[in-house]
């Protein structure tokens, strides 16, 4: 029993509304609060949110609301899942409402452009009043909407309250792994977009499977050597939050940002890539976030330089990839 019964959802895309299903299997009472009130009626009158989850039916008792106070006032512990850039705003209009000691989880991932800030210091900043933890790890929305077997890494620095959100949100088919990690968790939640952009762009271009693996391999040692700069530990990056959620958005066409490379690699240019998606591509936001970052830390990150310069700086694909190929021989290892 984790004593945590009742569960606001705040942001009903494809990954709150996943949470929100996964938080009903758990048995928990859950409000899930959506900005567009066409989701409000889709997910109350017909059971479904054709609009960012479209082909997943859900359960009956998952209620929705366009009533953001209510929702906060009445939970007992929040999901933060609105996209990156905007969860600065989402805290701010949620403030009155969140009592001290509220559990917030964050389930986004990503790096604020505006102040290279990780998503627990935007929410610490914001809602000093809330106990903050971090969801994050391998998890595409429609297969754990569907039930199909997850596991995530959940961390908080109140190992207490860690094991009461673990309990309140683990069943057998979403297995919450517990860590006190978040600066590492958050880090690889939100370096591995820009590297599956990466390699989506391998793939699109046809560079083959041995480059693929070269990337993810020397992406993750990118992606350590920023965590460990902040603080993060090693063993975060090589676990389900890190690696995993690396290996799986790095190679498979249902990523957002692997698709989006993909289409890159193609010859396609951004803007239409963009034009034609009404979800969120996070590592398109996080690419510039993450360079920054390194830069301020004195980390090289060669590939996710290539992916920002490619994206925010004008820069032309052939010529950067070219670069990336010719940088000097160095030493293997973080
Ligand atoms: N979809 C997944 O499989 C998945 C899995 C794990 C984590 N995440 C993370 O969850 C977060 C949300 O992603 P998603 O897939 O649920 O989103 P989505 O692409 O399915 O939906 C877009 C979301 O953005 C919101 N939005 C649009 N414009 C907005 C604005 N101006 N202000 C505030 N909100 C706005 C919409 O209301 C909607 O909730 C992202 O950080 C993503 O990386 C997603
Ligand atoms: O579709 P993507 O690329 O946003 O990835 C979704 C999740 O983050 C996978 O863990």
């Amino acid at each position: 029993m984790s004593g945590l019964e009742r569960i606001g959802v705040i942001g009903a895309g494809a990954w709150g509304t996943a949470l929100a299903v996964t938080a009903r299997r758990a048995g928990r009472m859950v409000a899930l609060w959506a900005r567009e009130p066409e989701v409000v009626e889709a997910v109350n009158a017909r059971h479904c949110n054709e609009l960012f989850l479209p082909g997943v039916a859900l359960d009956p008792g998952l209620a929705a609301s366009g009533d953001l106070g209510a929702v906060v006032a009445a939970a007992e512990a929040l999901l933060l899942v609105t996209p990156a850039q905007h969860l600065r705003a989402g805290c701010r209009a949620l403030a009155a409402a969140c009592r001290p000691g509220t559990p917030v989880v964050i389930c986004s991932k990503g790096i604020e452009l505006a102040s290279c800030a990780l998503m627990h210091e935007v929410v610490a900043a914001e809602l000093p009043q809330a106990v903050v933890a971090v969801l994050s790890g391998p998890t595409f929305a429609a297969e754990v909407a569907r039930g199909l077997p997850t596991a995530i890494t959940l961390a908080c620095g109140d190992a207490g309250l860690g094991q009461a959100l673990v309990e309140a949100l683990g069943t057998p088919s979403f297995r919450p792994y517990l860590s006190d990690d978040l600066v590492g968790a958050e880090i690889g939640g939100a370096v591995k977009n820009v590297l599956a952009i990466a390699c989506g762009i391998v793939e699109g271009r046809g560079f083959g499977d041995n480059a693929r693996a070269a990337l993810i391999t020397r992406g993750l040692a990118e992606m350590s050597r920023l965590a460990l700069a902040r603080g993060g530990r090693i063993e975060t990056l090589m676990g389900l939050s890190g690696l995993g959620d690396l290996m799986l958005t790095a190679s498979s066409t249902q990523s957002r940002n692997y698709s989006l490379g993909f289409a890159l690699g193609e010859g396609r240019a951004l803007a239409e890539i963009l034009g034609g998606r009404h979800s969120v591509t996070e590592g398109v936001h996080s690419a510039a976030a993450v360079v920054g970052m390194a830069e301020k830390h004195g980390i090289e990150m060669p590939i996710c330089a290539v992916i920002d310069a490619v994206l925010n700086r004008g820069a032309d694909l052939d010529s950067e990839i070219e670069g990336l190929l010719a940088r000097p021989f160095r030493s293997e290892g973080v």
